[in-house]
Parts: C-alpha cells; structure tokens; sequence
C-alpha cells in the first residue's frame, strides 16, 4: 500500500524525497522571491488572462486543497503575454493556506509569509493536454495570488459558500459560472522563474508568475478554509491546513520582475 503523500509528520515535505527524487532537483518550488535580487526586465510583457466563467466545472477536495476545474477542451480561458510565448489553458485553480494567519503562502517575499495563496494552473497548447504538458520543460504556466488579511472578499465568498458541501477527502460539487478573473489583483505586475510542482510527483514544468499585489481575506473567510479536512468521511477528523511546502533551494536561478 504506497504511503501517500501528505503535509503531516511522516508523510510531509521533508519525506516526498523518498518517493520524489526529483525533489532535491535544480529548478524546484516554491522560493523566498528576493525583491532586491529580482532583475527588472523590460522585455516582458503584460500577462493577459481572459477567462470564460461558462467553463468552470466543479469544486473538489482532492485530500491536498480544495480545487475548481475547468473544461480545457477549448481556448475557452487562457493566459498569454507575460514572460510565456503561446497560449496556455486554464486546467484548474486550488489554494494553499495555514493553521494560523501568520503562514500558509508557498512562495514567500523576503522571507515574508501571507496566511495563503491561489494558484491558477494552465498548461501550453503546443502539447497535447495537461498531462502530456505536465512533462515539458514549458509545459505549464501557474500565476500565484497572495492572499492577506483584510476585508471580506466576496468573490471570494463564492468559493467559501460551497466549502461545507465539500468538506471531506474525494467530495465534490458542481461549480458553474464561477469568473477567477474575480480572484485576480488589480494590477498584474509580476515576478517569473522557471520552477515545478509544488506538490508530488515535482514535476520541473512550471514558468511561475507571482503577482506582486495580494487580494484579500477576511479572518473568518480564513477560518472556512480551516474547516475542511484532509480525512475522509468516517474517518477520524484531521483539518486541512498547512497544505503549504516551504521554499526550496535557488541554485542560481535568476527571478525576473516586470516592473522596476
Ligand atoms: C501529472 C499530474 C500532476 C497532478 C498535480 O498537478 C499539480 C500539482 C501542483 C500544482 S501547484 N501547487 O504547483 O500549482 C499544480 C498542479
Ligand atoms: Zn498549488
């Protein structure tokens, strides 16, 4: 029975190696994104999301995060610009976040932590679909929103209203008409670096793109997240929370930063 991985004791970050070798790889995520270090490049261009709120499917708590998929059969809702070249798909988004509000973000800002962070998942149509993608060098492409504690979010508050129909491991719900365009901060500037999976099975495919701006939370918004459980039902109760993984070794690699 292989021992799946998890965010608890025996089964955390520290073990996915085991598993994972490709965890102790070269371009691995998360990392404390260094604002200083980061180089300005003009070259980059604006990111632009344009997202169909018609292809959004369900939400599911797959055991790791609660996560909203999208029909990707066509180029319904899509990223391009930014530091990528084509057009990649919106797959899915999910959310990482903490047991308190002082962390729970993956990435972190001169070793700053927010209490959580979004990340929209899409893949390059140059490949087939996510899973051939999920392989490539530039197979995907995620944009990372920090979340902070502030006022009440309501589009937030769309995906917290469904939480208690989805609080057990393998539960989901349909979710139809939902626009993450709603999710996104006001202004998109951001950093980039090439990357992985910041869960098994690592895969080093991911061009990160990390908003520089955060989109709020309020405390009990943060507490809804909390409810939900890794465990599944009848299963003794074991709360979802510090799905994060810390930040990983650079190696040398250069983080760019699309506005001065
Ligand atoms: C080949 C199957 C991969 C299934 C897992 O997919 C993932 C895993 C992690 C992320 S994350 N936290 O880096 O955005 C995005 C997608
Ligand atoms: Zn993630």
């Amino acid at each position: 029975m292989s021992h799946d991985w998890g965010y608890g004791a025996d089964n955390g970050p520290d073990t996915w190696h085991e598993q994972f070798p490709i965890a102790n790889g070269p371009r691995q995520s998360p990392i404390d994104l260094v604002t200083a270090e980061a180089r300005y490049d003009p070259e980059l261009r604006p990111l632009t999301l344009r997202y169909d709120p018609s292809v959004s499917l369900d939400i599911i708590n797959n055991g790791h995060s609660v996560q909203v998929t999208f029909a990707d059969d066509k180029d319904a809702s899509t990223l391009t610009g930014g530091p990528i070249t084509g057009i990649y798909r919106l797959k899915q988004f999910h959310f990482h976040w903490g047991s308190s509000d002082d962390k729970g973000s993956e990435h972190t800002v001169d070793g700053k932590l927010y209490p959580a962070e979004l990340h929209l998942v899409h893949w390059n149509t140059s490949y087939p679909n996510f899973g051939e993608a999920s392989s490539k060098s530039d197979g995907l492409a995620v944009v990372g929103v920090f979340l902070e504690i502030g006022a009440e979010n309501p589009q937030l508050q769309k995906v917290i209203d469904v939480l208690d129909a989805i609080k057990a491991n393998a539960t989901q719900t349909s979710f139809a008409d939902f626009d993450p365009t709603m999710l996104l901060p006001n202004t998109l500037d951001y950093w980039t670096y090439d990357g992985s999976l910041t869960t098994p099975p690592l895969l080093e495919s991911v061009t990160w793109i990390v908003c520089k701006k955060s989109i709020s939370a309020s405390p009990a918004q943060m507490e809804k997240f909390r409810g939900l459980l890794f465990s599944v039902e009848g299963e003794p109760e074991c709360h979802m929370v510090d799905n994060y993984r810390p930040p990983q070794p650079l190696k040398g690699r250069e983080v760019r930063s699309s506005s001065k």
